[in-house]
């Protein structure tokens, strides 16, 4: 019985984790539907976790282990998760950046266009989504207008089957996502051919990056077959698409909640040109040219990190910030309440950009997790949200709709519950 209550308490509470850290101290479990859970929060507790190696694996709710498949490299440990990391890497290093960065240009700019054109109020929460979604579709898979739109739908329905009870009764949630996982893996099968085809003959690839995963070797040094590239695919839509939607929203509205901290952004942003010069994206906006948007950004993510936690299990007994934690536990990393842990807990609450550009500054970030499973798409998601953010924000003049439910829905994402509604026009010399 008390299970249950804990885990209506887990489902409704966006409270749960924090209240129960300052009743029970950084290492606390509990049980949720039936799961001893060990939730951690704190810099010791969590570099303890990631020095485990052996004794701790990756763990995931089973509607998402199951939807992800048996080859997602999120479902493997060891030696394959390596080898298949190494593999998946390769469409994230510096140079792939380069050459996807106009893609994401262009897809900022025909936003722009878009929202420019939308009557208003304009929710802005479901063109993020699909912004999101285009980047990684364009810029990973290669995928044009028509592509990327019949895989969206499908993947709609996958992502809705996430955190749904796991039992595939017809007409379920979970049994509609699995049916559209089988179309999902057919489809990305379908572009992985023809990347290969084009790779075969000679001919470069006429967009994205998969030609990249060309020579990847499993584990045991032998070529990925092509549905385990599937399977690792569809992972990078689920682990880019959503996230990604959520840090873009968050960021605008968190800015247009705080005028000053906005116009605080804008004046350094006068100072830059949009769009970026040719072969300049990647840096054009980075820490070094645009510390405030860094500030502003690392800000947003602190206090609504677009994953709020993490899980791993353990094989054997840990000690975890001097708690000894049983085998067969699942731990909980709680994101949200170590970014926002410290001394002065309300000053930790209050949205100021300005402490990451104080020189003593000793702030706790974990916003793309750590060890040997930090995020795989953290370079990109930083350009994705760098270039949104300054092409959006020098060109248009936004306000926020009265009479929205600003509030923050936060499974499986943070995002305003009212898709963000603002009106907008094109920003002048006037504008602050
Ligand atoms: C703001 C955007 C993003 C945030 C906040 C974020 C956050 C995270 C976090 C916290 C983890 C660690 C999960 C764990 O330890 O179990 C993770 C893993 C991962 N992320 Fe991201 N992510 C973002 C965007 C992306 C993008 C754009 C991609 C790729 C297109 C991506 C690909 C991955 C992959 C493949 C993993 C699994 C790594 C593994 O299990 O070894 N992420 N991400």
């Amino acid at each position: 019985m008390a299970g249950v209550l804990e885990t209506l308490a887990f489902l409704r509470d966006p409270d749960f984790a924090r209240s129960r850290f300052e009743r029970y101290g950084d290492v606390y479990e509990t049980s949720l539907l039936g799961q001893r859970t060990v939730f951690i929060r704190g810099e010791q507790a969590i570099a303890d976790l990631f020095a485990q190696g052996d004794a701790i694996q990756g763990w995931w709710p089973d509607s998402v282990r199951q939807l992800l498949g048996p080859l997602s490299l999120a479902n493997r440990n060891g030696v394959d998760h390596k080898a298949r990391r190494r593999v998946v890497g390769q469409l994230f290093a510096s140079a792939a950046l380069r050459r996807y960065s106009p893609e994401i240009v262009a897809l900022v700019e025909a936003l722009n266009q878009e929202l420019l054109a939308a009557p208003a109020p304009v929710a802005l929460v479901p063109r993020l989504r699909r912004f999101a979604f285009s980047v990684i579709a364009t810029t990973v898979l290669g995928l044009d207008g028509g592509d990327r739109d019949a895989l969206f739908e499908d993947f709609e329905t996958w992502c809705q089957g996430l955190f749904s009870l796991p039992f595939a009764l017809p007409g379920t949630p979970f049994a509609r996502a699995l049916q559209a996982r089988k179309r999902l893996l057919l489809r990305l099968g379908c572009v992985l051919h023809k990347a290969q085809a084009a790779a075969a003959s000679g001919a470069p690839l006429a967009a994205g990056g998969l030609d990249l995963l060309a020579g990847g070797l499993d584990e045991a040094g032998l070529p990925l077959a092509d549905d385990d590239v599937a399977e690792q695919l569809l992972l990078l839509l689920f682990a880019g698409y959503e996230t990604t939607a959520s840090s873009l929203s968050c960021l605008l509205l968190t800015l247009l909640q705080h005028p000053a901290e906005l116009a605080w952004l804008l004046a350094e942003l006068d100072g830059l040109s949009w769009p970026p010069a040719e072969g300049e994206a990647v840096s054009a906006y980075d820490a070094l040219r645009a510390p405030r948007l860094e500030a502003v950004v690392k800000e947003v993510m602190r206090l609504t990190p677009p994953v709020g936690g993490f899980f791993r299990r353990t094989l054997e007994p840990i000690a975890l910030a001097g708690v000894l934690v049983p085998a067969e536990r699942v731990v909980q990393v709680s994101i949200t309440a170590s970014q926002r842990h410290g001394a002065d807990p309300a000053e930790l609450a209050a949205f100021r950009p300005q402490r990451h550009l104080e020189p003593d500054t000793n702030v706790f970030l974990l916003p793309y997790g750590g060890g040997e499973r930090v995020c795989l798409g953290k370079a990109l998601a930083e350009l994705d949200i760098r270039l949104l953010a300054v092409g959006l924000l020098k060109q248009l003049s936004f306000a926020l709709e009265p009479d929205q439910d600003l509030t923050l829905m936060v499974i499986p994402s943070p995002s305003p519950k009212d898709g963000l509604l603002v009106r907008l026009r094109p920003r002048t010399a006037q504008d602050p």
